[in-house]
């Protein structure tokens, strides 16, 4: 029977047993080297969490304008020097010149990919692919030049690399945070969520998470999730959140642990009918059993958010 179940504001409840399991604590301090830090082409207003951020993730990249963005969040040269990212790809057009000169000075890598069939986000993610599954892809890298483009064809290299090598990896988890893909251009924002979908299914290999200055946001995989959490974390950095059937309609099976919990819920954007401005109210877990994958947005309070990560 579908049901919505009001619950008080603070819920005790042994935690189901779950093969899917997200510390929200530790979700932004990645404890292995397989990790990336992405920056888009929009303002970093994640100012506050940004140097720890780079810090806890081991691998750099801008796609395009992003290095704009990272070269703009600092105004000093000295600082600047010190966050240097490992790449920059994209079709090249939004990247300024000063900015492109000053991180070549600085040994970054920037590949240039002119193809207007994906885009420098897309191109971001085949290139982090080969970065970690093809090791032979970084000795290239080192053997050639900007100028030749490494080598790399320019219009479409990465990905005819990524598409040919992909049924040879052996993949391990990447856990992935890309900074400023939601706000903005509507159409780009929209992007960012096909992409959050489409990766769930062909690179199920990366965890990929947005970080905003107001909310994270990822994909709750089907079947059940449980999400841990400390109660300090809930109750300093934890606000509202959302489950999402950005993908189409879908049933949420079971919730536990929100103030609004559902049973049986026929989630759909079409019908009307999708849980926001919901919370955790679960002590130290918020359980998840969904059909299909859906969108999950927590509020976060950003300032507090620095003491934990
Ligand atoms: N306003 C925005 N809102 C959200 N995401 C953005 C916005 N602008 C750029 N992005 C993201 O940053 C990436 C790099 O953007 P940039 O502006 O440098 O290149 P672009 O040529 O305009 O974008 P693309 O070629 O990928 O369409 C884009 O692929 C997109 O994912
Ligand atoms: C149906 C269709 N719609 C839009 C584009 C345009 N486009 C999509 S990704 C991209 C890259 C920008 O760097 C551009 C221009 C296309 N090719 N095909």
């Amino acid at each position: 029977m579908e049901q919505v179940i009001e619950n008080p504001e603070s819920l005790k409840f042994e935690p189901p047993v779950c093969s899917h399991v997200l510390n929200l604590n530790k979700f932004l301090s990645p404890d292995h080297k397989d990790s990336a830090l992405l920056i888009l082409n929009q303002k970093i207003t994640v100012e506050c969490v940004f140097e720890k951020l780079w810090a806890n993730y081991n691998l750099h990249v801008c796609a395009d304008g992003g290095a704009n963005q990272l070269y703009e969040h600092f105004h000093e040269e000295e600082l600047r020097s010190k966050y240097v990212p490992d790449y920059i790809i994209g079709d090249l057009d939004s990247i300024r010149d000063e900015v492109l000169n000053f991180y070549l000075s600085h040994g970054v890598i920037v590949i240039s990919q002119s193809w207007q069939y994906s885009t420098d986000f897309t191109k971001s993610l085949q290139l982090i692919s080969l970065h970690f599954f093809k090791p032979e892809f970084r000795e290239l890298l080192s053997s050639e030049r900007f100028e030749q483009n490494y080598g790399i064809d320019d219009c479409h290299g990465i990905e005819t690399l990524y598409t040919a090598e992909r049924p040879n990896w052996s993949t391990r988890d990447i856990d992935m945070l890309v900074l400023n893909a939601i706000d903005g251009r509507f159409d780009q924002t929209v992007h960012s969520i096909t992409q959050l979908y489409m990766t769930s299914r062909t690179d199920a290999y990366y965890k990929l998470c947005y970080l905003t200055s107001t909310d994270i946001i990822m994909l709750i995989p089907s079947g059940g999730t449980l999400i841990k959490y400390s109660k300090d974390f809930k109750q300093h950095c934890v606000k509202n959140c959302g489950l999402l059937p950005l993908g189409g309609p879908t049933v949420i099976k079971s919730t536990k642990g929100l103030k609004w919990d559902v049973c049986n819920w026929h989630t759909s954007i079409m019908g009307g009918k999708v849980s926001s401005s919901n919370r955790f109210v679960g002590e130290s877990y918020c359980y998840f059993d969904v059909e299909d994958p859906l969108v999950l947005s927590i509020e976060l309070t950003l300032s507090r958010l620095v003491e934990f990560i």
